[in-house]
C-alpha cells in the first residue's frame, strides 16, 4: 500500500487533523509537509520528534494502537505475550511527529521474564518524552497497578484507557474526569480497534515533545503496594451497570480454568478440533483430487494433440503437476478447517486459558504454558 493511499485511509478516519503514518524517518521536520521525509533537503532544523512508548499489561491493545497509528503490522491476537521485542514506527499529527515504540506487555516493572525485562529496560532507559500507559477499560483495577509503577518513575505519563467499546457493551461506565483528578495525569479514553480517540491521544502526547527525556532508577516499591492503590482508584471511578455480565464471565472462567473441568474441556475441544480437521478434510480432499485427476486427463489429451514428446509429458504432467496437486489436495483442506477454527478459539479468548491450564506441566520441562499454543 502506498503512502498516499495510507494517508487517504487515515484521513477518512480523522475528523480534524489527520495522523499520517510514514516509514522510518528520523529526520522529520515539524514544518515539512512531505509525508516521506527520506532524503528531504528542506529539513535544515533539528527534528522535532516526540518519542513515545506504548506500555501496559499484556493483551490491552498496545499493538492494535501501534498499528492504527503507524500503519505497520505488528502481530495482534487475543492472548498474552505476542509482542516479545520492541518495535518502532512513526506517525505525524498536525505539526507534531511521533516515534512510537510498541513494548512487550508486562504486569510489573519488577518482573523477570525475558520479554517483561525488555519492557522494563525500555521504560527505565529514559529515552522517551512520554510513556503512554495503556489500560483495559474492562479490567481497570488490574491494569492500573502498572500505571502507578510508571508514575513513580516519571511524571511524563498519559493514561490511555483502551477497549472502551467492550466496556460499553458490558455496561461498565468509567468516570474519566474523576480518574484524571485522582491520578493527576491526562486520561484519554480510546477504542484502538475502531480508531476512536486517537486524535485526542496524539494531541496530548504532542504536548510532551519539548520536554527532555531522562533515565530513571528501576522501581523499588513492592507491586502489592501499587495493586492496592489500583483497586482503590478503580473502585471509585468504575460503575458496573450490568453486574450479571461480570458474574457470567467469572463463572465461565472458573469452568474453563478449573483443574478438572478445565482439563476435560480442553481435551474435548482439542479432540474435536483435530477430528474435524482430519475427518472433515476427507470430503474436500476427495473432491479436489478427483478434480485434479480430471484436469490431468485433459492435460494429457492436450499434450497429445500438440505432439509434446512423451518424456516432457511425463516430467511435467506426471511429475510436477501430479505431485503439486496431490500435496494441495492433501494439505489444503485440513489447513482450511484447522486455522479458522483455531482463530475462532483465539478470538473467543480460549487460547490463553489453554496456556494457563498447561503452564504447570510445561514448567516441569523448564518451559511455559504459552509455548503450548505454538505446538
Ligand atoms: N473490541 C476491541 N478489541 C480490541 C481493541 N483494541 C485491541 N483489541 C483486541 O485485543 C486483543 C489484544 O490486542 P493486542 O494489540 O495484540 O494487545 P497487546 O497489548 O499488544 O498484547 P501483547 O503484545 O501480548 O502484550 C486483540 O484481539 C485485539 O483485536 C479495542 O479497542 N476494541
Ligand atoms: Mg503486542
Amino acid at each position: 500500500m502506498t503512502i498516499d493511499r495510507l494517508f487517504r485511509r487515515f484521513k477518512k478516519k480523522s475528523s480534524s487533523e489527520p495522523y499520517t503514518p510514514f516509514p522510518g524517518c528520523e529526520l522529520s521536520c515539524a514544518d515539512c509537509e512531505n509525508t516521506d521525509c527520506t532524503g528531504c533537503t528542506c529539513c535544515s532544523c533539528r527534528p522535532a520528534v516526540c518519542r513515545a512508548a506504548l506500555a501496559g499489561n499484556p493483551n490491552v491493545g498496545k499493538s492494535t494502537l501501534f498499528n492504527a497509528l503507524t500503519g505497520l503490522h505488528q502481530h495482534v491476537g487475543n492472548w498474552t505475550g505476542k509482542t516479545v521485542a520492541c518495535a518502532t514506527g512513526f506517525c505525524r499529527f498536525g505539526k507534531s511527529s511521533f516515534e512510537l515504540t510498541d513494548l512487550p506487555g508486562t504486569y510489573s516493572l519488577c518482573s523477570d521474564s525475558p520479554e517483561e525485562e525488555v519492557a522494563r529496560e525500555a521504560v527505565c532507559q529514559g529515552c522517551f518524552h512520554v510513556i503512554i500507559a495503556i489500560c483495559d477499560a474492562t479490567s481497570l483495577e488490574r491494569s492500573l497497578a502498572l500505571v502507578f509503577q510508571i508514575m513513580a518513575l516519571t511524571p511524563h505519563v498519559i493514561l490511555c484507557v483502551n477497549l472502551c467499546d467492550e466496556a460499553k457493551k458490558k455496561g461498565i461506565v468509567i468516570d474519566f474526569p474523576h480518574l484524571e483528578e485522582l491520578l493527576g495525569i491526562p486520561v484519554v479514553p480510546i477504542s484502538a480497534a475502531k480508531g476512536e480517540g486517537l486524535d485526542e491521544l496524539l494531541k496530548e502526547a504532542g504536548k510532551y515533545s519539548d520536554d527532555s527525556p531522562e533515565a530513571f532508577q528501576s522501581c523499588e516499591a513492592p507491586p502489592e503496594h501499587f495493586m492496592q492503590k489500583a483497586e482503590e482508584v478503580s473502585r471509585q471511578v468504575t460503575v458496573y451497570h450490568r453486574p450479571e455480565y461480570r458474574k457470567r464471565d467469572f463463572r465461565i472462567d472458573r469452568a474453563v480454568t478449573g483443574p478438572v473441568t478445565g482439563t476435560l474441556l480442553m481435551l474435548a475441544l482439542l479432540f474435536l478440533l483435530f477430528w474435524l480437521s482430519l475427518s472433515g478434510a476427507n470430503y474436500p480432499s476427495q473432491l479436489l483430487s478427483s478434480g485434479f485427476g480430471w484436469l490431468e486427463d485433459k492435460l494429457y489429451l492436450l499434450a497429445g494433440m500438440g505432439h509434446v514428446p512423451g518424456w516432457i509429458q511425463g516430467m511435467l504432467i506426471s511429475g510436477v503437476y501430479k505431485v503439486s496437486t496431490w500435496v494441495i489436495a492433501v494439505m489444503l483442506p485440513p489447513m482450511a478447517i484447522f486455522f479458522p477454527l483455531f482463530t475462532l478459539l483465539e478470538d473467543l479468548g480460549y487460547l490463553p486459558r489453554v496456556a494457563f491450564n498447561l503452564d504447570h506441566q510445561f514448567k516441569k520441562c523448564s518451559a511455559c504454558g504459552k509455548q503450548a499454543l505454538c505446538m
